[in-house]
């Protein structure tokens, strides 16, 4: 049977980009919108579809919750792919609407975000309204008898309910990027390709001094680089916390499964969110991520060493 992917909908959200970019040959019938990002894990869980797409982390706003509320609560899925994508941001409003007539914009929080300079500037009177995405406003803005004056959108969402600019690049960053995820079922691991990330999140046994530091260090003496660290909350208690941990490497690399088997020893749990290939290549990334210190070939030699050790010989 074809393949058939969710992603944050409806059509024309900057997740339908992602998607497009990580299954570039899935036909438009392929590409299953959601309402809300809660959604779009519920219909990768339920079988429904083959995965789904959702943002994770934004380069001015951060992570994106409801996400990462998902990856850390819910029903285990896993993460085999990412892009990140240029988010740029435009007002959209019906044809004949002009500036001066927006006393209501609607877009999703993380646009708002991005977008307060523009907005304080152009349109200090306007209220503002967050719904589920920007292209779900521009929707909005287009129906008949619609509640809002103007979407922030991307121009394709604009163009695509038949709205008209009003103004365009309304970001406060213009380099701003949005990461995207591709969630399945748990199964088969993405082979390793020499550039991959591995997911998890670490829930610490008890709260006490060198707690993180414990968690850390598995990753520190085995030279291994982390990309991301983040403490969210359990949900469980106030004050207690879980770490969300990017780590360059594949599970199968010898040194990140070792780092995963130090935490298993150090936490009250770790959950795996996967070993997937990273989307910027080495070349891209900056100096200060490369040289590794050290290397795959350093650690299987290190391990040989060990095992002339134990069988009595000494170097
Ligand atoms: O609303 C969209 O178009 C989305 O794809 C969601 C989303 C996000 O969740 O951050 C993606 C990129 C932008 O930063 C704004 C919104």
């Amino acid at each position: 049977m074809a393949k058939r992917y969710a992603y944050l909908g409806p059509e024309g959200t900057f997740t339908e980009a992602a998607l497009r970019a990580l299954r570039p040959d899935a036909p438009e019938e392929a590409r299953v919108p959601c309402e809300g990002v809660a959604a779009v894990f519920d219909t990768v869980r339920s079988g429904g579809v083959d995965g789904g797409v959702v943002p994770l982390e934004n380069s001015v706003e951060g992570s994106v919750t409801a996400t990462i509320a998902q990856l850390v609560n819910g029903d285990p899925l896993v993460i085999t792919g990412e892009t990140s994508v240029p988010v740029e941001f435009a007002l959209f409003a019906r044809p004949g609407t002009t500036l001066a007539d927006v006393k209501r914009v609607a877009t999703h929080p993380h646009a708002l975000a991005q977008c307060r300079r523009w907005l304080s500037g152009h349109l200090p009177d306007a209220d503002t309204h967050t719904v589920s995405s920007t292209a779900a406003a521009a929707r909005a803005v287009a129906e008949p008898g619609a509640p809002y004056d103007a979407a922030i959108c991307a121009v394709i969402a604009g163009e695509r309910y038949g709205l008209q600019a009003l103004a365009t690049e309304i970001g406060d960053r213009a380099d701003a990027a949005t990461r995207f995820i591709y969630i399945t079922r748990p199964g088969e691991l993405p082979e390793p390709t020499g550039s991959d990330l591995t997911s998890l999140v670490a829930f610490i046994a008890q709260d006490r001094p060198g707690a993180l530091g414990d968690v850390l260090d598995q990753f520190t003496v085995r030279g291994v680089n982390l990309t991301r660290l983040e403490s969210r909350p359990t949900g469980d208690a106030l004050g207690d916390y879980c770490f969300c941990i990017d780590a360059e490497g594949h599970v199968s690399d010898s040194r990140v499964g070792e780092a995963l088997m130090g935490l298993r020893r150090v936490c009250r749990d770790v959950r795996f969110l996967g070993s997937y290939p990273r989307s910027a290549r080495p070349t891209e990334l900056e100096p200060r991520l490369r040289p590794r210190p050290t290397t795959e070939a350093d650690f299987a030699e290190a391990e040989r060493w060990l095992a002339r050790l134990r069988s009595g010989q000494v170097d």
